[in-house]
């Protein structure tokens, strides 16, 4: 028989003693409610945590109902932190529920707000979101439970500020991405043809242009620049096409163009094709005009291998249905431009039939649409015991941070493959040339919209916390250093920073002795209806100089000396602006990583499947 709720209280009161207390009065925060998520607030929710917020930015899904047991059917559509909510209130009205149907990078979800919490748990699928929050709680200075799940592999560590690493100290690997001419000219693997399809083909046609698309290499070797050349301007055919979208000679002139002309141009050139197949062209008109006579329709069975009739069939009723959303879009406020979802059939159906057309153009083997469904949505299938053993780790690790004894807090590991089940592993020291983490901070009122960077650098870093000449200013990407001071006009906002937005200094000065920390500096923004005043000026810090070594996890939790403002001695390297790039410059970093191309395809955050 279910147990009461008064004895349910008091089971987890017996098994956790004095803690059970602290529990009751702690206001945590979770962020995602998918499938650690739906597991974790279930958990969290009995064992009695007093005050609980949950953002989630989705809604349901189909095919998330195998596995975060919180929805159901009814569900479908209805946002996930909403009913997630509703759904674990009933499991202990005691608890203080409030739900967020958004983006955890919202403004309004600032370091003050991330304040009044005890604790904050990530429920997160992807690197973007889990930086996020390892920032605004790293700013915010409360303990982070970051999680994550990858088939049947799982994992928990604890993050403290000053105290242990954060997310960011290692190196994440960023999305794989694969040489422009693999995609574009020679594809030998299913997996070049749905890059192609997807982000290409499908962001050319409906959604923003290919140019800066990360899976695409553009650095220009002398192999293929020429080849390069001809690319541009076949996107830019392309281009014109996209003109003609809702008139009934869109689908044939797409066609013809990627299946056929393309394809023309790019089997005379011989010497592409010396020791590989060469492809060969399709027609619009001969697929079209179904000359066998059989009566082939549109399949509906997504694990079969569809013919080449049945994928064109496909290619032309998918392209249909997005131009009509499109044209749809136009007519209303919003942005027409459409972005590739695996669940949104009209864009997995249209991905799936064009890299299938191209495959056979090719002569790749084609897959089904399920089959390409997994590798365009880089997907391994998630696995609802690994998400419910994760999520129970999550608490056991939360009551460790609440006793204050986070020295004591692991990295657990759950996995198939080791011998153990679960193993662990000592929590790390911050690294000290983290630039999330090893920096020191300082607040910037200002106007964003008033503000130009130029004054930022004279008139703030430079006159008031003593920055030389050489410095650089990173915003998600390099805006400024000693050679690149083409922004210095510019106002923040122009430059994309925002209120809530954080700008990295660093000192990038050759001596030794001087050279300090980077300063993670936080922009409040502050509308000045007064025109003469763009920002107020900022007390003067003292930003620590640079550190050989990082100090040990024991020294740091029993001295309780913060990490970040000890100054055990001087970091004798210099360190370029590129280093510290890492890991928030994806751009920079996939280029970087692009020299040594392997046929890889990364998994949702960092897993990596070897094709
Ligand atoms: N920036 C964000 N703000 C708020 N919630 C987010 C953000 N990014 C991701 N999420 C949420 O985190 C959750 C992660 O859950 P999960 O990994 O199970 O993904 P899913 O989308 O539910 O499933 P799948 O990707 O396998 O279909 C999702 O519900 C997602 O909406
Ligand atoms: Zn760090």
């Amino acid at each position: 028989m279910a147990k009461s709720l008064a004895e349910r209280d008091g089971s987890v009161q017996r098994s956790l003693g004095p803690l059970h207390r602290q529990i009751k009065q702690s206001k945590i925060l979770m962020v995602g409610a998918g499938g650690i998520g739906c597991e974790l607030l279930k958990n969290l929710v009995l064992t009695g945590f007093g005050e609980i917020h949950i953002v989630d930015l989705d809604t349901i899904d189909l095919s998330n109902l195998n596995r975060q047991f919180l929805f159901q059917r009814q569900h479908i559509k209805k946002s996930k932190a909403l009913v997630a909510k509703e759904t674990a209130s009933k499991f202990n009205p005691n608890v203080k529920l409030t739900a967020y149907h958004a983006n955890i990078k919202e403004p309004t979800f600032n370091v003050e707000w991330f304040k009044t919490f005890s604790l904050v748990f990530n429920a997160l699928d992807n690197l973007d979101a889990r930086r996020h929050v390892n920032k605004m709680c790293l700013a915010a200075d409360i303990p982070l439970v970051e999680s994550g799940t990858t088939g049947f592999n799982g994992q928990v560590q604890v993050i403290a500020r000053g105290i242990t690493e954060c997310y960011d100290c290692t190196t994440k690997p960023v999305p794989k991405s694969f040489p422009v001419c693999t995609i574009r000219s020679t594809p030998s693997q299913s997996i070049h043809c749905i890059v192609w399809a997807k982000s290409y083909l499908f962001n050319e046609l409906f959604g923003t242009s290919e140019d800066d698309a990360p899976e695409f290499d553009h650095s220009e070797d002398a192999e293929n620049a020429q080849e390069i050349k001809n690319l541009r301007q076949e996107a830019e055919e392309l281009k014109r096409i996209r003109e003609t979208l809702g008139q009934p000679e869109f689908a044939s002139n797409v066609f013809e163009k990627v299946f056929n002309k393309d394809i023309v141009r790019l089997a005379e050139m011989k010497d592409m094709w010396k020791t590989r197949t060469a492809p060969n062209p399709l027609s619009f008109q001969s697929l079209g005009s179904g000359t066998n006579g059989d009566a082939v329709t549109i399949p509906d069975n997504d694990q079969k291998i569809w013919t080449l009739k049945e994928n064109f069939l496909v290619f032309a009723d998918s392209l249909d249905r997005l131009s009509k959303r499109v044209l749809q879009l136009k007519g209303s406020d919003q942005s027409n431009l459409l972005s590739f979802d695996k669940d949104d059939d009209d864009t997995i159906d249209f991905v799936a039939a064009s890299s299938n057309i191209r495959s056979i153009v090719f002569g790749i083997t084609t897959q089904s649409k399920f089959d390409i469904k997994q590798m365009a949505g880089n997907i391994i299938p998630a696995i609802a015991t690994t998400n419910a053993i994760t999520a129970g780790l999550c608490v056991m690790q939360a009551f460790k941070v609440l006793k204050k004894q986070i020295s004591d807090s692991k990295m657990v590991f759950l996995s198939m493959s080791a011998d153990r089940g679960l193993t662990t592993e000592p929590l790390r020291p911050p690294n000290h040339s983290c630039q999330v983490c090893g920096v020191a901070r300082a607040d910037f009122e200002c106007d964003v919209d008033k503000t130009r960077l130029g004054d930022l650098i004279k008139k703030v870093l430079q006159d008031i916390f003593q920055y030389s000449q050489s410095i650089s200013l990173l915003h998600e990407k390099l805006i400024y250093d000693e050679d690149y001071d083409d922004n210095v006009d510019s106002s923040l906002s122009q430059l994309g920073v925002k209120g809530g937005s954080f700008l990295t200094v660093i000192d990038e000065s050759d001596d030794d002795k001087t050279r300090k920390i980077n300063l993670l500096l936080q922009i409040r923004h502050r509308p000045q209806k007064d025109s003469g005043v763009a920002f107020y000026t900022p007390g003067k810090i003292d930003i620590p100089l640079r550190q050989a070594q990082p100090p040990s996890l024991e020294s740091l939790v029993l001295s309780g000396t913060d990490a970040r403002t000890s100054k055990e001695g001087e970091q004798s390297r210099k360190r370029k602006a590129d280093d510290a790039l890492e890991p928030n410059a994806p751009e920079r970093e996939t280029n970087k990583k692009m020299k040594s191309i392997a046929e890889v395809i990364v998994i949702d955050d960092g897993y990596i499947e070897i094709d």
